[in-house]
């Protein structure tokens, strides 16, 4: 019987061959496109560094889980063993739940729920109960955190529509978590399609353009608890390294006058 820790020991394979360019490594470009995740979450602390000085540790928080979701990705796919795939799976669990007891709305908690602090617990409490169930079918995981992540979407989608300054922005975020959520599909479901045209590389793609998609997502969270929960400052979306490069990454600054979301 092998160990959970073997070679291909994991329920999934994604799409692109296995072994094809290194003895050690077995799906290459899956593993080496982590790298975007590495990128992600020091740029995230640098460029929003005048939000982390008030809100330092939900930011140092996620931005060392979501690093750690690149390590454990790229484990992942380096070894597609069934340990990698949980250590993955539960990373992005984690990551989703931390943010969302530091940021969830206030206005959306359950009526029995009165502070953050009550729904803090409540959300330890069902992600403990989700990590114990993530361990009967692996394979669905990945579903239910799509779910979560399009639950996460309509939420913003509600807040943006009461502060409508985040327009352009909130479009561009949408359009790359489409573009990322249609290549993890396509990798799932029409692999024989793609092998038939020898490029399965589409999970690859979902790793860059996701992170993408968080590049935009983290700083509308940001603009929105700065808006609601931080009354003595007013947001404003900048875009770094400036309005007028074609490619940008936008990030938060912080202006100290009066409110107006
Ligand atoms: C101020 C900060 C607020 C941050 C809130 C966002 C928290 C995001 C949490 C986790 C992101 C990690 C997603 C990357 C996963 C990459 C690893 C991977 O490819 N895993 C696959 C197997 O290799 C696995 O099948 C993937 C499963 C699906 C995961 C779904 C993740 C949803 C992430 C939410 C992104 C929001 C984007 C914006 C649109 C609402
Ligand atoms: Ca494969
Ligand atoms: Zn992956």
């Amino acid at each position: 019987m092998p160990s959970i820790f073997s070679y291909q020991s994991a329920e999934v394979d994604w799409c692109e061959g296995n072994f094809e360019r290194s003895t050690v490594i077995a799906e290459y470009y899956n593993t080496i496109s982590n790298v975007s995740f590495f990128v992600l979450s020091p740029a995230l602390l640098y460029l929003n560094r005048q939000y982390r000085q008030h809100r330092a540790l939900p930011m140092y928080v996620v931005s060392c889980l979501l690093f750690c979701v690149g390590i454990f990705s790229m484990y992942f796919h380096m070894t597609l063993s069934y340990v990698g795939q949980l250590l993955d799976e539960l990373s992005i669990l984690w990551t989703l739940a931390v943010a969302y007891s530091f940021w969830y709305p206030r206005v959306y908690f359950p009526r029995f729920i009165k502070t953050r602090k009550h729904f803090f617990w409540l959300s330890g409490i069902t992600t403990v109960i989700s990590t114990l169930m993530s361990f009967i079918k692996p394979a669905f995981n990945a579903y239910v955190l799509n779910c979560i992540a399009f639950h996460l979407l309509i939420i913003l989608t509600y807040r943006k529509s009461q502060t409508l300054s985040t327009e352009p922005h909130f479009s561009v975020m949408v359009l790359w978590w489409v573009l990322a959520i249609s290549s993890w599909i396509s990798d799932r479901w029409l692999c024989g399609l793609w092998q038939a045209i020898n490029f399965p590389y589409f999970h690859s793609f979902w790793h860059v353009l996701i992170a993408m998609s968080l590049l935009y997502c983290c700083p509308l969270v940001i603009y929105f608890d700065v808006c609601y929960e931080m009354p003595s400052f007013k947001p404003k979306l900048e875009y770094w390294p400036s309005d007028s490069w074609p490619i940008v990454v936008p990030y938060v600054t912080l202006e100290e006058p009066h409110k107006q979301c």
